[in-house]
């Protein structure tokens, strides 16, 4: 995970190391290094918005920085990971399961987005495992009845989890498909409602109107935009559009396992300003780990 966003910073940690044991370090010197450094966040994923955000805190921290003598880079790896935690300071951690406790009212409802393909589906599945396990009920409203196949999709993962789909016929309304499964939910005493959305093309407006019907009509307590990690950047893009329309309140990042880049985490981190739940690191239920910010800039600084 992340392995060559990790190697730029340790390049960086030990570029910046060697450099100030001969001396104080000058503009010129910390130019240089972070020259090189900011090649590699781009290269590596990171927008250049929240490159140029960090080289900037990074050179203001640098300059004339006298490393105690005889110290490690430890002290220059504490450094670096102040910058990153100063960078993203106004992004909440936020713990699901304390999230979900907090919640009084029943059901809780949770609205998925993210286009096709990024793995929306999947992860509702692994949630709803989850939150089985933590012996709570869920019932999944089908509200992709625009692609042919979805439903099936939903009820494949159902099936196998044991929850019920609500759903209507392909072409249907999908915002009275998420009324029918919050109905639903009252009428049984269900905990939670997933609402599965269909994949957009962020670009088609009326398609985008549609879910923002479906956000007023479900009034969600969070919705959850899923980001595929190997789309990169595009995926930062697509998350801003989709957050013009419908407030976004969480990010679950997929398909990490296959991803070596790791800057759209950065940068989805500093560009939205939304916090990270979830990492979903393959395609089995229990393919996901919480996030937080912490645990992802001691990673990067390992
Ligand atoms: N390796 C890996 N694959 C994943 C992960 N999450 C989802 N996938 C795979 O990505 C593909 C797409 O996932 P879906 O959940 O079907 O995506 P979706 O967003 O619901 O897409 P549509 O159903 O087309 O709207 C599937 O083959 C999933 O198994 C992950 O964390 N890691």
């Amino acid at each position: 995970m992340f392995n060559r966003l990790k190697s730029a910073f340790s390049s960086l940690v030990k570029a910046i190391g060697d450099a100030v044991t001969q001396r104080e370090l000058t503009e010129d010197d910390v130019n240089k290094l972070l020259g090189e450094f900011e090649e590699r966040l781009i290269e590596y994923d990171v927008a250049l918005d929240t490159a140029e955000a960090l080289i900037s805190e990074l050179k203001a921290k640098l300059i004339g920085v006298k490393v105690p003598r005889f110290s490690d880079n430890d002290y220059v790896k504490a450094l670096v990971r102040d910058t990153l935690m100063n960078l993203l300071s106004s992004i909440p951690d936020v713990d699901f399961d304390e999230f979900i406790k907090g919640v009084k009212k029943r059901p809780i409802v949770l609205l998925f987005l993210g286009p096709n393909g990024y793995g929306k589906t999947t992860t509702i599945a692994k949630l709803t495992n989850m939150l089985l396990k933590r012996g709570m009920s869920v019932v999944w409203a089908a509200a992709d009845t625009y692609r042919a196949g979805a439903v099936e999709q939903l009820e494949g993962h159902a099936a196998k989890l044991g929850v019920r789909v609500i759903k209507h016929p392909y072409g249907s309304d999908p915002a009275s498909v998420a009324y029918d499964a919050i109905e639903h939910a009252k009428a049984r005493g269900i905990s939670v409602v997933m609402i599965d959305t269909a994949g957009r093309m962020h670009t088609d407006r009326n398609l985008m109107e549609e879910l923002r019907k479906v956000h007023r009509v479900s009034s969600p307590d969070a919705s959850i935009f899923i980001v595929d990690a190997l789309m990169g950047n595009d995926a930062v893009d697509v998350a801003r559009t989709y957050s013009k329309y419908i407030p976004i309140d969480f990010v679950v990042v997929t398909k990490v396992d296959a991803y070596v880049k790791g800057g759209v985490i950065l940068t989805l981190l500093y560009e939205l300003k939304k916090p990270i739940i979830f990492l979903g690191t393959g395609q089995g239920y229990d393919d996901l780990i919480k996030f937080n910010k912490l645990d992802f800039i001691n990673k990067l600084l390992e």
